[in-house]
């Protein structure tokens, strides 16, 4: 009998975490506004309840960069690659040389977008669960630009969705992928080509629209190992959905990081993706040609 590897995520402790500018809606009125001791606890809590079925590294803490804390968005892992991620606002560039020197530092290979192309990693691209898939969501932070690109960095097929409302400005705050090709998506955040195009591609009795209030209180941003998700808050229909569906459900408040916009998923990075089963036909535009066996 093999054992399967358990799930690794990147984490960063919030030593320096603090609403310091406003890049996105849930950061304004929040400046000076955090509790650092509160936010602490919170992310100790999160690590706490990761480590019960995954493992969890820590990149170290840097003043200077206080949204580090959403290795999320530090790049996109596939294998052994990762491509960096090249911030839409300045006041994240910083960060770049950060997690650069990580992904390096633990062997991988760190592919970078062409010069002016902005990307925010597993924030805006998510693996799709049920198929060799990427999803990548453009329209606040990454361009759509960059779906070709990845497509042939990593030879995997991208689907980009674009993204309407500047609340739900990264494709990980309302859009989770879950184990088995399941989907949480909370439709509203999406242009009508979008939601066609996940209709298409994800079968109805494996897609939950959230409702507006499981959207703003974070259900979608939600980490998923194995059976289990870990999450902000979820409805008591939004729980009986992801049972039905053979998940565990955990929630953790994480009310200090929503004030800069972020909850559990943003809040970690998956190491452990796997490069695609098979490299993808060219034949869209989209797809790439097989990329060299690394
Ligand atoms: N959604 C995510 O993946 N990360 C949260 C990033 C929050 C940060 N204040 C930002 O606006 O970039």
């Amino acid at each position: 009998m093999t054992t399967l590897a358990p799930d690794t995520f990147l984490m960063c402790a919030p030593e320096h975490f603090e609403v310091a500018y406003i890049i996105n809606p849930w950061m304004e009125g929040n400046i000076a506004h955090g509790d650092r001791l509160t936010a602490q606890g919170q992310w100790q809590e999160l690590v706490h309840a990761l480590r019960t079925v995954a493992r969890v590294d820590c990149m170290p803490a840097a003043a200077g960069v206080p949204d580090m804390v959403f290795t999320a968005n530090g790049g996109l892992v596939l294998g052994d690659k990762v491509i960096l991620s090249a911030f839409k606002h300045v006041e994240r560039q910083p960060e770049e040389a950060h997690f650069a020197a990580w992904f390096a530092a633990r062997g991988l290979q760190v592919l970078r977008m062409p010069h002016g192309l902005h990307f925010e990693g597993a924030g805006d691209a998510l693996l799709d669960r049920g198929s060799d898939l990427l999803w990548l969501g453009y329209g606040h932070r990454s361009e759509l630009a960059c779906a070709p690109v990845i497509a042939d960095m990593l030879g995997i097929e991208v689907q980009p969705l674009q993204l309407v409302d500047p609340r739900f400005y990264h494709l990980d705050t309302c859009f989770c992928p879950l184990q088995g090709g399941y989907l949480l998506y909370y439709p509203a955040a999406f242009d009508v080509a979008a939601q066609e195009r996940i209709a298409a591609r994800v079968p109805s009795h494996k897609r939950f629209a959230v409702t507006q209030q499981d959207a703003l209180n974070f259900a979608c941003n939600a980490v998923n190992s194995g059976k289990h998700v870990f999450l902000n808050q979820a409805s008591p229909a939004l729980n009986a959905q992801l049972e039905r569906w053979g998940f565990s459900v955990s929630q953790i408040a994480l009310t200090e990081f929503m004030k800069a916009g972020g909850a559990a998923k943003c809040l970690t990075l998956k190491m452990n993706e796997p490069r695609p089963a098979q490299q993808v036909a060219a034949g869209n535009g989209l797809v790439a040609e097989p990329s060299p066996v690394f």
